[in-house]
């Protein structure tokens, strides 16, 4: 039998014509064409997903899901799992950084449980939707089952039909999950076929015992799963409630015609999962920033992404995404107000 999930729904493609329409008249701004770099394409690719010749980012709508992980039992964070759901608290108190940024932005935020271990009262700001308390212990068995990854897929979906329905113009998902550098890598290593060693990172900053620690926890996580790559299989296996709601997310933003700002390691990797199940997804993404994490690199060389900033951030919640926002409004204003050669009265190259 087949059932029609949120995971299944279409992507559209984004408008070529309002591309060509940006393009057009990026070419006719008073500066030399293409000096603006990558802040031209940026810009056109945003007139193509909101399907005008005039991008804004006036609306920008953050969620960042929360999850604990098993596989911290394998002493693989420098901070203990409380922090996951100490630091939803944070998030909801307006303390953590990206609630800082949310604020300086203007932008929205909500925090989704996706399954801390430990429970939450009712907070502000906060949806409290956990699918369990948190995954089981990759190494000894799957994360999740298939139920509770989907469970957690529809988390996702549901914060980008939110942020859909509000009228929001790009969609940023964060992540806070002690012990998901961990989860991240694992997956990306499957998903890529690479080793521990290339993907494995410091994460919150554990020392050489426990990078190693870390190292031999994904070796063990990807002997017990073996060798099949489908994505949403690996992402049970592997995977945290966070990571698959944000993959759940990013499809969902695409699938509705949203664009997508990705942020550091853990998204990027839910990016992966997401494209590689549906490759379509690739043209709803932006990427915000090269994390220090070791792994981000190879993941968004997977993904083909050049990312805009590269600040030595590695904090996730979606922080660098938010850091990034800035200078794609200061694109999409530059395309909007920027003279024609014609209404300004200067010599075009031509
Ligand atoms: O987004 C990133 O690139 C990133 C890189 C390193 C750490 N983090 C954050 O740190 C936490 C995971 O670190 P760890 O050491 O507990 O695996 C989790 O809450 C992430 O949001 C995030
Ligand atoms: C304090 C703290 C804040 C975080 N935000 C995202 N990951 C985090 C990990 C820690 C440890």
């Amino acid at each position: 039998m087949t059932t029609n999930t949120p995971w299944d729904a279409p992507i559209p493609a984004p408008d070529t014509g309002a591309a060509d329409a940006a393009w057009q008249r990026q070419m006719q701004l008073t500066k030399p064409p293409g000096s603006l770099g990558r802040l031209e394409t940026a810009t056109v690719r945003l007139a193509a997903q909101q399907r005008t010749s005039l991008p804004a980012l006036e609306r920008v709508w953050i969620t960042v899901f929360a999850g604990d992980h098993g596989v911290c039992d394998e002493g693989v964070s420098a901070f203990p799992q409380a922090v996951t759901a100490q630091m939803v608290r944070n998030f909801a108190a307006g303390g953590a950084a990206v609630s800082v940024l949310a604020r300086h932005l203007g932008a929205t935020l909500e925090v989704v449980n996706a399954g801390t271990v430990t429970p939450l009262p009712p907070l502000a700001g906060v949806r409290d939707e956990p699918v369990m308390p948190g995954t089981a212990n990759a190494v000894r068995e799957p994360a999740m089952r298939a139920a509770q990854r989907d469970q957690a897929l529809a988390l996702g979906d549901g914060a980008a039909a939110r942020a859909s329905d509000a009228g929001a113009q790009l969609f940023i998902g964060g992540d806070m999950g002690i012990g998901n550098t961990t989860s991240a890598a694992a997956v990306a290593c499957a998903l890529l076929g690479a080793s521990p060693e290339q993907l494995v990172g410091r994460g919150t900053g554990v020392d050489d015992d426990g990078l190693v620690r870390k190292r031999g926890a994904v070796a063990a996580a990807l002997a017990r799963h073996g060798d099949d790559r489908a994505p949403l299989s690996v992402l049970a296996s592997l995977g945290g409630l966070e990571i698959a709601a944000l993959a759940g997310a990013i499809r969902g933003a695409a699938s509705r015609g949203l664009p997508v700002l990705v942020d550091g390691f853990i998204v990027s990797v839910a990016a992966l999962v997401a494209v590689r199940h549906t490759p379509d997804v690739a043209a709803w993404l932006h990427f915000s920033h090269r994390s220090a994490e070791a792994g981000h690199d190879a993941v968004l060389r997977a993904l083909d992404a050049e990312p805009l900033l590269d600040l030595g951030m590695r904090l996730g919640e979606g922080s660098g995404a938010a850091v990034a926002v800035p200078l794609l409004q200061a694109a999409c204003r530059l395309h909007g107000e920027m003279a024609t050669f014609e209404s300004a009265g200067v010599s075009d190259g031509g």
